[in-house]
């Protein structure tokens, strides 16, 4: 199976509920296929004539050099799509060279995924829950397993309005490492445990608290994207969460030139959503992000052929990325500018 079949591949092997959770997104899923169509409308514009006998697809975020810029997304409850789980994800992401971010809503337990994935890149998502306890643990335990930064998720006070989860009442089928009661957790449950009362005054603290460099992950706005940079944090992950919370807001590609132009270089600038393909992430690089996030792909080749098929999406996302470098005319992929890209009108 090719990797480009995973998608469908997992509809079949996933139960209804799982891959309802899993593929959908909030609302009329407006945003979740403008995602993907918001990086198709970018055409790239090539240079040639151009030696790309050798190209180089390292990127630095959070200051350090990385072969590529693919991050794992955060994605919870990765055992309802394999038993390789989070483990295997890591893995995947260690046997690639990309950074992996373990989710909050971990079905394994952190410190056994720090110790998978071995000297790997990786970060630790945080959800701020309304029990500060369980949220203590998290940053405990990123901390004890040599995880890099805190992702701290901003754009989920509480859970969208998912119409498939709440036809389906999906009751996740396992318990999540951070689970507050014996039982499986509804749809309902599930988005409950957040704490809707952060704000901007709380962040600084946790960044005091772990020592970690402290990146917020659902940002739109260039507003919002200043205020970051005030409260101190190194990087900032322009998302709409996968299209899973607000319907028909703006994607991350629409997004990113207004955030990256108030950012102004002083943190770093990922984005998410939608990015299906090598050429999209050249795209991000030439519109100002140092990097991408991929989420639901990953999952479909972890549901197929549980880390393998997760590492072959990864693998694959690279080598095409590496010829879009070569086929652009830009053998670096520090040197992407606004020039190679060409947004709609
Ligand atoms: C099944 C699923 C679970 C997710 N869980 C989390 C999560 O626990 N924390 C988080 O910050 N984002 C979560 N996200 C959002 C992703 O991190 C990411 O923003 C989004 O999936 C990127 O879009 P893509 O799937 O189109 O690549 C989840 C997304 C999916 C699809
Ligand atoms: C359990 C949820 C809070 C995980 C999530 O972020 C999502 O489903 O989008």
């Amino acid at each position: 199976m090719e990797p480009a079949d995973f998608e469908a591949r997992a509809a079949e092997l996933l139960g209804a509920g799982a891959h309802g959770y899993f593929a959908g997104g909030a609302g009329d899923e407006l945003t979740l296929r403008d995602n993907v169509e918001a990086w198709r409308r970018i055409a790239l514009a090539p240079r040639v004539l151009v030696d790309v006998s050798e190209r180089d697809t390292s990127v630095t975020v959070l200051g350090r050099r990385r072969p590529h810029p693919f991050v794992v997304a955060p994605m919870a409850y990765q055992r309802s799509a394999h038993e390789d789980a989070e483990i295997g994800t890591a893995r995947a992401a260690a046997a690639t060279g990309s950074t992996f971010v373990l989710s909050s809503q971990t079905s394994t337990d952190p410190r056994a995924v720090a110790a998978a994935g071995g000297a790997a890149d990786r970060w630790m998502q945080l959800y701020v829950f309304r029990d500060r306890g369980l949220t203590d643990d998290l940053v405990q335990a990123a901390r004890e397993g040599s995880f890099e930064a805190l992702v701290i998720t901003v754009d989920f006070p509480f859970g969208g309005w998912r119409d498939r989860d709440r036809r389906s009442g999906y009751v996740v089928d396992h318990a999540p490492y951070v689970q507050l009661s014996g039982t499986p957790l509804t749809p309902a449950e599930r988005h409950a445990m957040h704490d809707p009362t952060l704000t901007w005054d709380d962040i600084a603290g946790f960044g005091e608290a772990s020592g970690l460099p402290i990146v917020l992950k659902g940002v739109l706005g260039p507003a919002d994207a200043e205020r970051a940079v005030q409260v101190g944090a190194a990087g900032i992950v322009v998302s709409n969460h996968g299209g899973r919370q607000l319907d028909t807001v703006l994607s991350g590609a629409a997004a990113l030139p207004a955030v990256v132009d108030a950012v102004a270089g002083r943190i770093d600038v990922l984005v998410d959503g939608g990015v299906r393909r090598g050429w999209d992430a050249a795209k991000a690089l030439a519109l100002g992000a140092d990097a991408v996030m991929v989420g639901r792909p990953v999952l479909w080749g972890l549901a197929c052929e549980g880390s393998d098929g997760a590492r072959r999406v990864l693998e694959q996302l690279v080598t095409e990325f590496d010829s879009t470098l070569g086929l652009l005319g830009c053998p670096r992929a520090e040197d992407l500018d606004a020039s190679y890209v060409v947004a709609p009108a």
